[in-house]
């Protein structure tokens, strides 16, 4: 075994996520370096299993660390700013502030989303912004699993100085902290970027063998305006320029007609539902149980802390779920299962990390939360799965692990200086707004 650290987390009630079986009760989980090695049901075999770190997860329930696949995490610096807009006036507002971020307060709001999505049991997190050598940076010290990428807005130089430092973003950080880093091109969203751009940003893609991320039909305005300028949906307009021959991550998916959902599904394109986002902003509801049925992968994100206002994905399932059922007059809409399965392995397929993350079964990166499940509003504990869904808060979090790493233990984050972040929040805020 050499010098690898080793990890038990033991008595614990344990969702694998795996679609063998639901969940069991008084489980174990070990861990040796970075990936699970071994889950089991009853007590470890002590013998082979002395670990340097044992949890016993007594009263808790252990779940795939859950995945955040779309975000922009300095936003949290605009939290509560221009409130109540459609998206694209508050798009304007967002960007005329945006242009005064330094790349160090861009940093600092950064750490600070870190925080909230530890706190709240995210491992992974799927990026789009702009400063984004600092975040990287950042994300390595933190712990954090990310796919990060500087996001690319058409201005008026045709996009290619901006083209050209994504591309450099993406060789100095893909795979880098022990692979925790995945770095990806991103065009912003078909009304802010031309075919002509897209399709460099294509090229340089599959020069460079990564992903792309981007926002797709959000809203109906931006339908309206795709079907002036190029007579399409934003799905076909993106398979006619030849985006799909990447593996594509695509925020939203609000509005989709039967040609599109094939498309994303025949293209195996991962689709992020974010609710919380798509309410604020009055955007519209995303067919996420017909898109499931349709054999599309779908995960679930936050969007900024701007349009949601919280990193909180026990929240962003809670209302993907509820949204479901209530807009469809169906309680079977959509599962608590089906529901977790987008916050944890439906999440790590569409972000194309599923070799990795997403599940808890050997072989794995050692991406855990564990959930306390002793508080009143969790008890009894009928159902584990229900209570995750309908009755858990990101406060029940105890761990968060990532690669085998506590990144909190007992609500104590250990890789942040909490009250360091807090102190340059304030200070941005009092010189920005
Ligand atoms: C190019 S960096 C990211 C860019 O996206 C903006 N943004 C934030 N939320 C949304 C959204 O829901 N749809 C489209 N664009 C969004 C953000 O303000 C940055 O400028
Ligand atoms: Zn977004």
């Amino acid at each position: 075994m050499g010098n690898m650290e080793t990890l038990l987390i033991k008595n614990v009630t344990i969702v694998p996520m795996t679609g063998v079986e639901t969940w069991f009760t008084n489980g174990y989980i070990y861990v040796e370096s970075d990936r699970i090695k071994d889950v089991g049901r009853g007590s470890p075999p002590d013998s082979r299993y002395s670990a340097d770190t044992v949890i016993d997860g007594d009263g808790m329930v252990a779940i795939p660390g859950l995945i955040n696949g779309h975000t922009h995490t300095p936003m949290s610096l605009l939290r509560g700013y221009a409130d109540d807009l459609p998206l694209m006036e508050w798009l304007e507002q967002m960007w005329a502030v945006e242009g005064q971020l330094s790349e160090e307060d861009m940093y600092w709001a950064s750490m600070l989303s870190m925080i909230e999505m530890i706190k709240s049991g995210t491992t992974t997190f799927s990026d789009m912004y702009y400063g984004m050598n600092r975040i990287a940076a950042g994300v390595e010290q933190v712990g954090l699993r990310a796919l990060l990428t500087q996001g690319i807005i058409e201005g008026n130089d045709g996009g290619d100085e901006q083209l050209d430092a994504s591309v450099s973003f993406v060789k100095n950080w893909d795979q880098a902290a022990n692979r925790r880093i995945h770095a990806l091109l991103s065009p912003h969203a078909p009304y802010t970027c031309s075919p002509a751009l897209i399709e460099k940003i294509v090229d340089r893609a599959h020069e460079l063998d990564c992903s792309i991320h981007t926002h797709l039909a959000e809203t109906r305005d931006e339908i309206r305006m795709v079907r002036d300028s190029h007579g399409t949906t934003p799905i076909a307009l993106m398979e006619n320029i030849g985006l799909f021959t990447r593996h594509v991550i695509a925020a939203h998916g609000v509005y989709l007609t039967d040609e599109d959902r094939h498309i994303l599904s025949s293209r195996n394109v991962g689709v992020i539902h974010n609710p919380k986002s798509n309410m604020k902003l009055a955007s519209g509801i995303a067919p996420v149980a017909t898109m499931l049925n349709d054999g599309i992968t779908v995960g679930l994100g936050t969007d900024g802390a701007a349009s949601n206002n919280s990193l909180d994905m026990f929240e962003e399932m809670r209302f993907a779920n509820l949204l479901q059922k209530g807009n469809l007059e169906n309680p079977t809409a959509l599962s608590a299962y089906d529901t977790l399965a987008m916050g944890t392995a439906g999440g790590a397929r569409a972000l194309g990390i599923d070799d990795q993350a997403g599940t808890i079964e050997p072989g794995k990166k050692a991406d855990i939360t564990l959930v306390d499940f002793t508080q009143a509003h969790v008890l009894p504990v009928n159902d584990v799965i229900s209570h995750l869904i309908y009755s858990a808060k990101a406060e029940d979090v105890a761990y968060t692990i990532v690669d085998g790493r506590l990144l909190m233990a007992n609500r104590e984050l250990t890789t942040i200086d909490e009250d360091e972040v807090f102190w340059h929040i304030a200070a941005i805020k009092d010189k920005l707004l």
